[in-house]
């Protein structure tokens, strides 16, 4: 006898508008549909503050939740269940009515670097003296200043396809561009990556979080929870903890270069290195770090730890220089 069971409502996927939110909350919508065919899913995608203006330098927005606040205010309304996340994309402290839910596998954490078609480069070495670097964000034009200091940078913003155009027009003055490589394999243009870019080669320390998605829900909503469980994996969860730990101990927001790379020696032992460096990368500061984590405590506990190492070596004060220079916006 079949056992007729209410049946649920759908569960309501929040995501930004852009091609990559779209195709990453595809992805988490199948995923669910496999651990639980029975429910059915809804996918609603929303146009972002970050989404709207295009204009203002993300570095000049500050603290602001860009990319999360209109979302938030209807997940906490009961209009979304879940919303997913570019996990870098997400303030390190959430709204009291919300919580991160779970992390999923990470993809590749790592920058990469694309070059205009037709020019003949393919590593950042190559780059002639004023070669322009499109990268609008901070945490990676005081990354490479630091290590280039004869190329120049240019910001360059829009979502992924959008930024390729604008890199490949030309008449646009970008050589290249910095971007993630997870979100270019994500939207299939994993083709376009000439260089992967991380300390050891290219001198890039990645983002928080960069690689990761967070599914995050109403406070308390423990059947959304209990699904949401199912599609979290543990040392991914473990990783990006830790360096969320890391970001909000330093108090950076999504666009303040702190940089880091998260490494699993062994089966326990998670290995942190993290770099605090000047927006004119003429100042820096990077230390490593390694510990057993097992648990969710030990994961911030290193992050914490990470944070207290690089404030000793000098991270207040290339922080608060940048927090000074800071435009003030509300
Ligand atoms: N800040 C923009 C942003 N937020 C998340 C991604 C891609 C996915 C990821 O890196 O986790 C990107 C694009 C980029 O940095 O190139």
């Amino acid at each position: 006898m079949v056992e007729t069971s209410p049946t649920l409502p759908p569960l309501r996927i929040g995501t930004r508008r852009s091609n990559l939110a779209v195709v990453q909350a595809e992805g988490i919508r199948d995923s669910l549909k496999k651990i639980a065919p029975e429910r059915s899913y809804e996918i609603e995608a929303i146009r972002t503050l970050g989404d709207r203006d295009q204009l203002t330098a993300l570095y000049d927005f500050g603290a602001k939740s860009l990319w999360t606040t209109e979302l938030e205010e209807k997940l906490v309304s009961g209009e979304l269940d879940v919303i997913v996340h570019c996990l870098k994309d997400m303030p390190t402290t959430l709204p009291d009515t919300c919580e991160l839910a779970a992390i999923p596998p990470r993809d590749d954490p790592r920058d990469a670097l694309i070059v205009k078609s037709g020019l003949p480069y393919t590593s950042l070495k190559e780059f002639p003296e004023g070669a322009v670097v499109g990268t609008s964000s901070a945490r990676r034009s005081a990354q490479l200043r630091r290590l280039y200091p004869y190329l120049r940078f240019a910001n360059i913003r829009g979502n992924v396809e959008t930024r390729l155009a604008k890199l490949d027009n030309p008449d646009s003055e970008y050589t290249c561009m910095v971007m993630s490589a997870a979100g270019l394999e994500r939207v299939g243009l994993k083709y376009r990556i000439n260089q992967y870019l991380r300390s050891k080669d290219g001198g890039i320390f990645h983002a928080v979080g960069q690689g990761a998605l967070g599914l995050e829900i109403r406070k308390g909503d423990t059947k959304t929870q209990e699904l949401l469980d199912q599609l979290a994996d543990r040392k991914s969860t473990l990783a990006c903890l830790a360096e969320r730990s890391l970001m909000r101990t330093l108090e950076g927001g999504c666009s303040v270069p702190i940089g880091v790379e998260t490494e699993w020696i062994q089966s326990d032992d998670l290995k942190i290195t993290a770099l605090v460096v000047s927006l004119d990368g003429s100042e820096s500061v990077e230390d490593s770090l390694e510990s057993k984590v097992q648990t969710v405590d030990e994961a911030t506990a290193l992050g914490k730890e990470m944070a207290a190492r690089l404030i000793k070596a000098g991270a207040e004060a290339i922080l608060k220089d940048i927090n000074i220079n800071r435009p003030a916006k509300n």
